[in-house]
């Protein structure tokens, strides 16, 4: 039974990686995949992972039915064994509803790779839509930490290492950009106090506060 999964995780847990991964180890075996992505960062139609490796892929355009697109490349002869979608998030739901016909019309299996919430820990539409339909939710197995050694749970957006909530959802970018706008991974405890690798680093630096003693 063909199946509609998605991959969730944080920023830099290695979902692009696991995507290539499987993408490799179907066509080893002579199965030909179909993959889309949306903006990611190494540009338009790549799907990159930070270990270097990076393949082509269709870029998915607003509005673009993704049903429609199978079905007339397999009616134009050509194969698609099986799916991946990375960067899921930034697809709108309608594509994931035609991901799901996809999985179900046509038998394919659907593979989507994405972050669930935004900077602001909101749930990316597309990520909601993929959370209402996919057969299974898998998180990935390598956890991405937070500075204080926690399993890093939400994605921060920062400006010269300190963390911003205003702004537009979308803008993308990469962890470890310390003097522009970039990305963290944080636990929840850090996220909600807004404290990045940064800030904690400057508040250990900064002199005492209380009075203290001396002998
Ligand atoms: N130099 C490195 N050596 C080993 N592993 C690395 C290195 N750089 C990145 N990685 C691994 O790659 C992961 C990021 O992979 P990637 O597929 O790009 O993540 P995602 O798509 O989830 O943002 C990191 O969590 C880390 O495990
Ligand atoms: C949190 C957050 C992220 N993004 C962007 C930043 C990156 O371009 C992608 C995530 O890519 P990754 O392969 O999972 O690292 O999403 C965004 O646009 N808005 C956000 O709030």
């Amino acid at each position: 039974m063909s199946e509609l999964v998605f991959f969730s995780g944080t920023m830099d847990c290695g979902k692009s990686t696991l995507a290539l991964q499987i993408e490799h180890n179907r066509s080893a075996r002579g199965l030909q995949g179909m993959i889309f992505t949306r903006d990611d960062r190494a540009g338009q139609g790549k799907l990159s992972s930070r270990l270097g490796l990076v393949t082509d892929a269709v870029e998915v355009e607003d509005g673009q039915d993704l049903y429609t697109y199978l079905v007339d490349h397999l009616s134009q002869g050509r194969r698609a064994d099986y799916v991946i979608a990375d960067e899921a998030q930034f697809l709108a739901p309608e594509q994931i509803d035609q991901l799901a016909r996809v999985v179900d019309d046509l038998g394919l299996d659907v593979y989507a790779f994405g972050i669930t919430t935004d900077f602001r820990s909101k749930l990316f539409p597309g990520s909601q839509r993929l959370v209402e339909l996919a057969d299974r939710v898998e998180v990935l197995q390598v956890e991405a930490l937070c500075w204080c050694g926690a399993r890093a749970t939400h994605n921060a957006r920062t400006i010269g290492g300190h963390m911003v909530v205003e702004g537009a959802q979308v803008v993308v970018g990469d962890v470890n950009q310390p003097d522009d706008i970039g990305y963290e991974v944080l636990c929840r405890r850090h996220h909600r106090r807004r404290m990045t690798a940064a800030t904690a680093r400057a508040g250990s630096l900064a002199p005492d506060v209380l009075p203290v003693e001396t002998a």
